[in-house]
């Protein structure tokens, strides 16, 4: 099958786009027809209810006066300073409470139009959550004395659990926001232990206890069970309604402790985010963590030895408003003229060019879980979409980038995510704030093989590689082993579900490690489960078998030996490269099955016959047939020459539907639709100047405009 086709046509003909979508959607396409096939497709790989718009886009942050005011630093020594995240399982209500905090100490205006203010990013308000991390410092009076808060609300889903740990870098404690209807889910558990394992002062929130359902006894009960945290210590909220909020800021005050950092050390600060604008080149926010920092003043980055002079540095009240200086222990931007996008690495260390200091430990850089080939849509686009790839790396710095092609794709990228939805949201923010069209493969894991062949150690300089193209899978005969990703999950969910999560956990080839009542009903079960089983569509399948009551969140649990194999899809005899996986040998052939009815069911019916197959090397272990389009219509022509050419024209407005003549059909080996569109247009010209008076003597026009068009395209059946 000759998928180079695409590469010939700014929009790939309806078969071969059929039958790309099938494991390639596009983000952005040309025409509606484009659009509605992407959604289908993109809803059968997500197995997702769309998404729409949930919130006010045009929301916009009102600012109060104190917003202008120039404000002096060097007033808030680190004792009236407190750094904390706002961390919680997905929905639990971080950005609300976010705002009534921002609202309470007057960084915006009180209004009801305060919906989820930091989460700035269309893609956000779009889909009303947060995948970005945003920073406001506040400024609270307490007992006489005005505080700097500096929050950072987070991310909830697992996806972006990453930004959740480089927030914290920059605090000293966090509010745990726990819904007191749903109680105790799987990402509050994983988000306590980043706090807690960062050795962060945690003070447990308790949330939306207006709700009709809302028990907060039960949840408190199950805080004590699950962190050991005392019931008393919990504070009852209402984000939405603004009940017991001013508590929140005072208890932040109270309890959490202040930074340890003195102003009268070198100038050191950790670099926790980073953003790119258009104009200004890279803003870094930063954490200060000793000394202080000035306008003009010259930085170095440890990572890569430059230096910088400091154009602008401030605070995010959350949005920018410059200052003068910054102090130790307080977190604010700095913008230093980087115009590269390599220069601002998250996690590097910044210091004064006269005082040498070392460099702070940074952060473990993110590990991919999925990936996946990304392509312009049109290959005269590769420049623009790969400075819009750059740029949106340097935002998003957990993604990982590596130069790839593909035979019928072109030049593009494979690109790492941290799941499912960070893939397609960093597509949706390419399409949204770069214009950019991209075609995007299906996702896959990352395997390794531990080669045996010497000559392909010495070619990789490695005995263990790790294989994020399937096409690129190395053979079994040089490999002594393969190695496949795994995850520890996390399942919270009432027990009347059990039997039913744990058939479908069996199913996925996980293996059970713990099971624990959290509460009188809930039951937290821990599972080990291979990476490739639980990526696509398992959460969406547990959240229908539990009625949405479930909750689900993994971390890495490194590799463990599979015997995975690779297999081919062929389309009539050959292999189509993009179609290409890698399947656990238990599952080969019910995968190859599934995957020969799907592609049976997506490609639309040809004017030839279409084998797909499924082959591990070269034995084939499936096959269905997309039988070709006959319909004798010929047959009818008998009625003379004004009926023939009616019937031509009838032909040509229904060829796409039913259309196409008995007689003809074509060679396997010639795909390409066009030249029968180019018959149907010489027939019809023909048609209209010769008026054939007989279906012998239409077939022999048709055998003419057959001819005129170059290549064997003919060929007479029966
Ligand atoms: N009834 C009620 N609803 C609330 C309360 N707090 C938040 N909500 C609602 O809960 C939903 C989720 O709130 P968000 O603030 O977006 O939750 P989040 O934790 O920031 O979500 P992510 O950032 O996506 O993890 C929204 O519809 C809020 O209006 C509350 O106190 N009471």
């Amino acid at each position: 099958m000759q998928l180079s086709l695409i590469k010939h046509q700014g929009c790939a003909t309806p078969f071969l786009r059929h039958l790309l979508d099938f494991r390639v959607y596009q983000t952005r396409q040309r025409s509606q027809c484009c659009k509605i096939a992407c959604t289908v497709i993109r809803h059968r790989w997500m197995k997702r209810a769309p998404v729409f718009c949930t919130h006010n886009t045009t929301n916009k942050m009102i600012s109060t006066q104190a917003d202008k005011e120039n404000i002096d630093m060097s007033k808030f020594p680190v004792e009236r300073i407190r750094n904390f995240s706002i961390i919680a399982h997905i929905d639990h209500g971080k950005s609300t409470l976010a705002d009534r905090l921002l609202e309470l100490t007057g960084a915006i205006a009180t209004t009801d139009k305060n919906k989820q203010v930091l989460d700035k990013l269309q893609v956000e308000r779009e889909r009303g959550i947060t995948v970005k991390a945003q920073t406001a410092s506040l400024f609270y009076k307490y007992q006489g004395q005005t505080y700097l808060l500096n929050l950072i609300d987070t991310p909830g889903h697992v996806d972006f659990s990453y930004e959740v740990s480089r927030s914290i870098s920059a605090c000293q404690g966090v509010l745990l926001i726990v819904d007191a209807n749903q109680g105790i889910q799987a990402q509050t558990v994983a988000n306590f232990y980043l706090a807690f394992e960062a050795q962060l002062t945690i003070i447990p929130v308790i949330n939306k206890i207006d709700l009709k359902n809302a028990d907060p006894e039960r949840v408190e009960k199950q805080i004590e069970k699950v962190f050991d945290i005392p019931t008393e210590e919990c504070i009852r909220i209402s984000a939405k309604l603004g009940t017991n909020v001013e508590q929140v800021l005072q208890e932040v005050v109270k309890r959490l402790p202040p930074p340890t950092f003195k102003k009268e050390d070198p100038f050191k600060a950790l670099v926790f985010d980073s953003n790119f604008d258009h104009y200004r080149g890279v803003v870094a926010n930063i954490a200060l963590f000793g000394g202080y920092l000035s306008k003009g003043d010259r930085i170095i980055s440890a990572y890569l030895g430059k230096s910088y002079e400091v154009n602008e540095l401030g605070l995010l009240r959350p949005d920018e408003h410059p200052t003068d200086r910054l102090y130790a222990g307080q977190v604010g931007y700095v913008i230093a003229g980087m115009k590269e996008v390599k220069e601002a690495q998250i996690g590097d260390t910044l210091y004064h060019q006269k005082h040498l200091v070392e460099a702070l430990p940074g952060f473990k850089p993110a590990k991919a879980m999925v990936f996946a080939g990304m392509y312009p849509m049109d290959q005269s686009d590769y420049s623009a979409l790969r400075s819009a790839v750059e740029k949106l790396t340097l935002n998003d710095s957990s993604v990982t980038v590596q130069r790839d092609s593909s035979l019928a794709l072109g030049a593009g990228w494979r690109l790492g995510f941290l799941g499912l939805l960070h893939m397609e949201v960093f597509n949706q923010r390419l399409e949204q704030e770069y214009n950019a069209s991209v075609i995007v493969t299906a996702p896959t894991v990352p395997y390794k093989a531990i080669l045996s062949s010497a000559k392909l150690i010495k070619e990789h300089g490695k005995e263990e590689i790790t294989i994020v193209n399937p096409a690129q899978f190395p053979d079994r005969s040089v490999v002594k082993e393969y190695l496949e990703p795994m995850v520890m999950g996390t399942i919270i969910t009432p027990d009347d579900y059990i039997g039913k999560i744990m058939s479908i956990c069996l199913n996925r080839r996980a293996v059970q490690k713990n099971m624990v009542y959290i509460d009188d009903h809930r039951v937290m079960m821990k599972y080990l489960f291979p990476l490739n089983e639980i990526v696509v569509d398992f959460y969406d399948l547990l959240k229908s078998m539990s009625s949405g009551y479930a909750s689900f969140d993994y971390e890495d649990a490194g590799y463990q030996p599979a015997h995975v194999i690779k297999m081919d899809i062929l389309l009539n005899g050959k292999p189509v490269e993009e179609l290409t996986t890698i399947v656990h040998k238990d599952r080969a052939y019910s995968a190859g099955k599934a995957m020969c009815e799907r592609l049976q069911d997506a490609i639309p019916r040809q004017m030839f016959e279409i084998a797909v197959q499924a082959a591990i090397g070269s034995k084939v272990i499936a096959r269905e047939t997309i039988k070709a389009y006959k319909k004798n219509v010929l047959a009818k022509c008998d009625n003379g020459p004004k009926h023939t050419s009616r019937l031509c024209k009838g032909y040509l407005t229904k060829k796409e539907s039913d259309g196409v003549l008995h007689q003809m059909t074509r060679p396997p080996q010639s795909p390409d639709l066009n030249p029968i569109e180019m018959v149907w247009d010489e027939l019809d010209r023909k048609v209209k100047k010769k008026q054939p008076t007989s279906v012998q003597h239409m077939w022999e026009l048709l055998q003419d405009c057959w001819k005129s068009i170059p290549g064997d395209y003919l060929h007479e059946a029966g």
